[in-house]
């Protein structure tokens, strides 16, 4: 069996210099986003943004929803990868966080893609319809079962869901003061679940990807 590589501080900082750059329109956001002091920490990583892209350009997705969009980073990678009449639907409950991302959302072009809804995502999820290609999942952690079984029916055969922060800075393993339960309880949960295929990638502080079989 192959080893897994320690991805330093130096090293990850490699990894990003020689993948898909972000552009002068996501650099900035992030620049304002990390003007809001500790909650950037919520920020989705630049390789994790450049994965988000290119896994919905390969897996062609038109139709996509993301929960939780802090200050829209995410939800920029995601649209910019769906075709120019994609949808990507955004849920979350933060006025004022999202009202940053809609002003990138529009010089990048994609703003018409992109389809804000603002409330509490427990109740938002249950009132999404259609086919989704993609769902990426990034916000109460305490609630990832809960929206991964609403999201499931909704997926087409081989969509993609993804969850962030699935290694909770590798508290899932060891004994800690903060113990991440609710990861621990959700990655259970998916990896014994037969309708799906599951991938945990150390990426940022933990990806999981979901294939719907
Ligand atoms: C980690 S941040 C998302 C980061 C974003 N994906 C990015 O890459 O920049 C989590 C977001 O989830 C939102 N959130 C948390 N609980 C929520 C809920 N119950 N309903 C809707 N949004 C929620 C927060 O307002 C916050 O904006």
């Amino acid at each position: 069996m192959g080893n897994q590589v320690q991805v330093t501080d130096q090293l990850h900082d490699y990894m990003v210099a020689h993948g898909m750059p972000l552009d002068e329109i996501a650099t900035e956001l992030v620049a304002e986003t990390q003007g809001l002091g500790r909650a950037s920490v919520m920020l989705t990583t630049p390789d994790q943004a450049a994965l988000l892209t290119t896994l919905t350009r390969l897996i062609s997705a038109r139709r996509a929803v993301e929960i939780g969009t802090f200050t829209g980073f995410s939800a920029l990678a995601i649209s910019r990868g769906l075709p120019d009449d994609g949808r990507l639907i955004c849920l979350d409950v933060d006025d004022e966080w999202t009202s940053i991302g809609r002003k990138y959302w529009e010089r990048a072009g994609v703003a018409d893609k992109i389809d804000l809804r603002i409330g509490d995502a427990h109740q938002s999820v249950t009132e999404l319809d259609g086919e989704f290609d993609l769902a990426f999942v990034d916000a109460d952690k305490d609630w990832y079962i809960q929206y991964f079984e609403a999201v499931l029916p909704l997926l087409r055969p081989n969509g993609l869901m993804l969850f962030d922060n699935t290694l909770a800075g590798g508290r899932v393993v060891g004994v800690h003061d903060e113990d991440p339960v609710d990861r621990k309880e959700f990655n259970a949960h998916i990896a014994k679940d037969a309708r799906v295929d599951v991938v945990m990638l150390g990426i940022g502080d933990g990806l999981t990807l979901v294939r719907k079989k």
